[in-house]
C-alpha cells in the first residue's frame, strides 16, 4: 500500500495530510503548501497511451494515498473531463518545425484551468461530504480561474465562492463566464485596483481561516492550492506521451507562476522535461529575476494579455523553497521581503539553480499582434494573444535547440475577439453553446481594494 504523503508550509508548518492541505489551501503561517518528497511517477503516464481520466487519477494518486482511494479518484477524474470539448482533452498540434500547442482551452470555460478546478472542485465535494462541512471558497481572478472555478463550484451544497477581478482590466467575455451565472452560491466582485490587490485581499483572509462566529472556513481555488499544481502537471505529461516520450522543452505564457511550476512539478516527478522557457509580458517580474536573480515587484501595467498582468507570481515562492534547500525560516524572510513590497535577492547559487531550469522572455504588445497576425497567415489558425506571447518566447528561447518544443496555449481566442480582430481583421467566434454570452444579465457587486471592505461584505452577503 502506498504510504499517506505529508505536506509542508513553504514557512514553517509541517505535516499536514491531504485533506488538510487540500481543504485549507494557503497554510496558517501564509505559506504554501508542498509535498516533502516529491513521488518518482511511472514512466507510463508520459510513455503510454492512455485516456486523459486515467492519466489524471494516476497522476493523483501518490498525493491523495490514505484520504481518496484509487476507485474514487478514478471515477471524479472520469466525470471531470467528460465535458470537454475535444475526446483528447488536450490535444497537441503542431505548429511549425519543431514547436508544438498544447491546446489547454476545450474546457466549459475555454481556458486552462478547466483542467484543474473541473477536478478540484469535485475533490472539494468528496471530502467536504465526508466530513458533512461546508467551505466558502475565495478565489483572485485577472480573468481565467474566476470562470472555471465559478462553473466547478456553482452546483455544490458544499461550496459558496466569493470571486474578486479586478474592475475594468479583465475582457467582457471572461467577465460575462464570471457574472452571467446566476446562483445562490456565487457571489463576484469587481475591485477597484489590480489582480495583485485582489490576491492579497483574498491572501490575507485565507490566512484568518474563517470569519468571526462562521462555522465555514475559507478555502483557496487558485494555484495557491497544490492540488491546482497536481492537475495541471498531468497535461505536460499527457503531451509528452504524445510526441513520443520525450525529452521536450515547454513554454509556458506566465502570470502567477503555477502552470509553469506545474511544468516543474512533472519534471519533479521524472517527466523528461528539459528546459521550462517562461514567456511574459510587460509585466516581467518572472524575467527579471531569471535573468537577473533580482524578484522586485513593481505596479502591475495593463497589457493586451491581461490574465498575465501580474506583479507578485504566487507559486514563485515554492521554487524560492526549493532554491533555498527547502529552508522554511530562508523562505519566510525572502518571502517577507516580497509581501512588504521590497522583492528580494537570490544568492549567486541560487540564481544559476533557477537559470538551470529556466529561461524566459518578455514580449510586448506590438510583438503579440504581430505574432496573432503571423501565425494565422503563415498557418490559418487563430490563437489567442497569451498563447502568441509564448509562441513569440518560444521562437527566440528555443530557436536551434533541436529538442520538440510545447508551447502552452492557454486560452481559447474568442475570449479575447478584440485584439483577435485587430491582428487578423476577423472577430473568432465562441463555441454555439456561448452564443448568447453577451446578450445574458450579469450579477455582480464593486468593492475598493481593502480587504476590511472584503469581510465586511462577506458577513453582509455571504
Ligand atoms: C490565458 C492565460 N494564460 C496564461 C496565464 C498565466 O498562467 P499562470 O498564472 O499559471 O502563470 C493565465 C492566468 O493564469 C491565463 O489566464
Ligand atoms: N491568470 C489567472 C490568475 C490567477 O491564477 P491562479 O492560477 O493562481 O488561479 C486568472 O486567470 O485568474
Amino acid at each position: 500500500m502506498t504510504p499517506a504523503p505529508v505536506y509542508d508550509s513553504t514557512r514553517g508548518e509541517t505535516g499536514a495530510n491531504f485533506e488538510h492541505a487540500t481543504l485549507r489551501g494557503l497554510a496558517g503561517d501564509g505559506g504554501l503548501y508542498v509535498p516533502r518528497a516529491w513521488p518518482a511517477a511511472p514512466a507510463e503516464l508520459w510513455t503510454a497511451p492512455m485516456t486523459y481520466p486515467m492519466r489524471a487519477a494516476q497522476t493523483l494518486a501518490p498525493f491523495a494515498a490514505g484520504t481518496i482511494d484509487s476507485p474514487a479518484l478514478a471515477d471524479m477524474a472520469a466525470h471531470a473531463y467528460a465535458g470537454f470539448d475535444e475526446a483528447e482533452v488536450t490535444p497537441v498540434s503542431d505548429l511549425d518545425q519543431g514547436l508544438h500547442l498544447l491546446e489547454l482551452y476545450h474546457g466549459p470555460t475555454l481556458a486552462f484551468k478547466d483542467l484543474a478546478l473541473q477536478l478540484l472542485g469535485r475533490v472539494f465535494d468528496f471530502l467536504l461530504a465526508e466530513r458533512d462541512e461546508r467551505r466558502i471558497i475565495l478565489g483572485a481572478t485577472s480573468g481565467d480561474t474566476g470562470a472555471a472555478a465559478i462553473e466547478a463550484c456553482r452546483r455544490s451544497a458544499h461550496l459558496s465562492v466569493v470571486m474578486l477581478h479586478p474592475r475594468g482590466r479583465v475582457s467582457a467575455v471572461q467577465r460575462r463566464l464570471m457574472t452571467t451565472v446566476d446562483a445562490p452560491n456565487i457571489h463576484n466582485l469587481a475591485v477597484d485596483g489590480s489582480f495583485d490587490d485582489c490576491q492579497r485581499m483574498v491572501k490575507t483572509l485565507l490566512r484568518q481561516g474563517r470569519l468571526d462566529g462562521d462555522e465555514r472556513a475559507f478555502a483557496a481555488i487558485n494555484s495557491i492550492n497544490l492540488v491546482r499544481v497536481l492537475a495541471q502537471s498531468v497535461y505536460y505529461m499527457s503531451a509528452i506521451a504524445a510526441l513520443g516520450g520525450g525529452p521536450v522543452n515547454i513554454c509556458v505564457p506566465t502570470g502567477n507562476f503555477g502552470n509553469a511550476f506545474a511544468a516543474y512539478a512533472a519534471a519533479q516527478m521524472g517527466a523528461p522535461v528539459g528546459r521550462i522557457a517562461l514567456a511574459t509580458n510587460r509585466n516581467d517580474i518572472l524575467h527579471r529575476v531569471v535573468t537577473t536573480g533580482r524578484y522586485e515587484p513593481a505596479q502591475a501595467v495593463e497589457t493586451l494579455s491581461p490574465a498575465m498582468d501580474i506583479q507578485k507570481a504566487s507559486n514563485f515562492e515554492r521554487l524560492v523553497y526549493d532554491l533555498k534547500d527547502r529552508d522554511p525560516a530562508a523562505t519566510a524572510r525572502a518571502m517577507a521581503g516580497v509581501d512588504d513590497g521590497r522583492g528580494l535577492v537570490l544568492s549567486d547559487t541560487e540564481h544559476a539553480r533557477l537559470a538551470g531550469r529556466f529561461t524566459s522572455v518578455r514580449v510586448d504588445d506590438a510583438e503579440t499582434v504581430e505574432t496573432l497576425r503571423q501565425v494565422h497567415s503563415d498557418t490559418g489558425r487563430v490563437i489567442d494573444p497569451h498563447t502568441a506571447v509564448g509562441v513569440a518566447a518560444a521562437r527566440r528561447a528555443f530557436a536551434d535547440d533541436g529538442v520538440p518544443t510545447l508551447i502552452a496555449a492557454t486560452a481559447h481566442p474568442a475570449k479575447f475577439p478584440e485584439t483577435v480582430a485587430d491582428a487578423i481583421g476577423a472577430h473568432p467566434a465562441l463555441p454555439s453553446r456561448l452564443a448568447d454570452l453577451m446578450e445574458r444579465a450579469e450579477h455582480v457587486e464593486t468593492l475598493p481594494a481593502d480587504a476590511a471592505a472584503l469581510a465586511r461584505y462577506m458577513k453582509e452577503h455571504v
